[in-house]
């Protein structure tokens, strides 16, 4: 591995170079490049099969915004902007499986419309801004790796002037040779309590809405109509869930669905893929959430199935909360 700097000088990246070795302008060591940046950096000795160059670390986007690319030694990537704590991307085998809208600002005026987005410490409209902050505020980097990167968030003047707690959020993304690994550890450092509710506020691609099915158990659960008299409670009669009207629903108790698209990467008439949400801890419930027929927000290319704690969370001072979620391509 080596770390390069980039074309503004700023020390950014490391280059995992595959097969025979590269040399590099500019290089220095991966230590010293963390140093200077104060992140704790492990060694790793990821290598890819072939002689690619995929770069991995710290980056800066055509607007300025800061974001980490991890690698795995499959030569599968993922994209988590500081901004936001946001994972942006998920590429396997050339395929990205995470979604950013057409109308995405990706220059920290407003949140990042895509992704993996963060809803806490509240989910929708309620006390403080719609959706929280921790979608809007800068995440710093505590320790990164070349397939794995801790980010942390914590009260700042602008988040005590609208909820006022003691708190450490850490997000950790770990993208293993098979999954996309997500943990949300959310810390009560004060000594008295706070309710909070917490969300992926995800949005996956899909090849057109019409290919998409998201299997899970669904059937016989509540779920919140929230298009029909501004919120209405109903039950689910179907095992799949297909979507060709606007939807924003959360279903209780649902937290594990599989999507299907017919369409993705489509070689083969017959094929369909599979991306499977892993909702392992914390997240009980799903919100299914598509614009059905704004083009603007380009609908017919994106589904949001979000991975959602719904009814608040109490949290002792001292105590933590962890919501991880994984996604699977493929089978499981
Ligand atoms: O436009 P925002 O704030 O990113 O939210 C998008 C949607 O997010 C969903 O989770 C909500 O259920 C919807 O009501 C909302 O419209």
């Amino acid at each position: 591995f080596s770390i390069t700097t980039n074309s503004a000088g700023a020390l950014s990246r490391s280059s995992i170079v595959l097969g025979a070795s590269k040399s590099k302008d500019k290089t220095i060591s991966r230590s010293k490049w963390a140093a200077a940046r104060g992140y704790g950096v492990a060694a790793v000795g990821t290598a890819v099969a072939d002689d690619a160059t995929i770069d991995a670390g710290l980056m800066t986007n055509a607007e300025g915004l800061e974001y980490v690319r991890l690698v795995n030694s499959k030569g599968d990537t993922a994209d988590a902007y500081l901004y936001g704590g946001v994972v942006t991307s998920y590429v396997v085998g050339g395929q990205e499986y995470i979604a950013v809208r057409p109308d995405a600002k990706m220059d920290g005026s407003k949140p990042i419309s895509g992704g993996l987005s963060h809803c806490w410490p509240q989910f929708g409209p309620g006390d403080i801004q719609q959706h929280g902050f921790a979608r809007n505020v800068n995440w710093t980097v505590r320790s990164m790796t070349n397939n794995k990167v801790e980010l942390e968030m914590a009260p700042s003047d602008y988040t005590k002037a609208m909820w006022d707690k003691s708190f450490l959020c850490v997000f950790t993304v770990t993208l293993e040779e098979s999954k996309l690994a997500t943990s949300m550890r959310v810390e009560n450092t004060g000594a008295e309590s706070f309710d909070f509710q917490a969300a992926l506020h995800s949005y996956f691609t899909v090849s057109a809405i019409e290919n998409l099915s998201i299997a899970g158990s669904f059937k016989g659960k509540e779920f919140l109509n929230k298009m029909v008299d501004g919120g209405t409670m109903q039950t689910e009669d179907r095992d799949e869930i297909t979507i060709s009207e606007e939807y924003d629903r959360v279903y209780m108790g649902v937290n594990d669905p599989v999507l299907k698209d017919s369409g993705i990467g489509k070689t083969v008439s017959d094929i369909i893929y599979f991306l499977t949400v892993c909702n392992t801890a914390g997240y009980k419930d799903t919100v299914l959430w598509n614009p059905y027929g704004n083009e603007g927000m380009g609908y017919n290319n994106f589904v949001c199935v979000e991975s959602v704690k719904f009814d608040p969370v109490t949290l002792e001072g001292g105590a933590s909360w962890t919501g991880d979620m994984s996604l699977v391509v493929g089978d499981l």
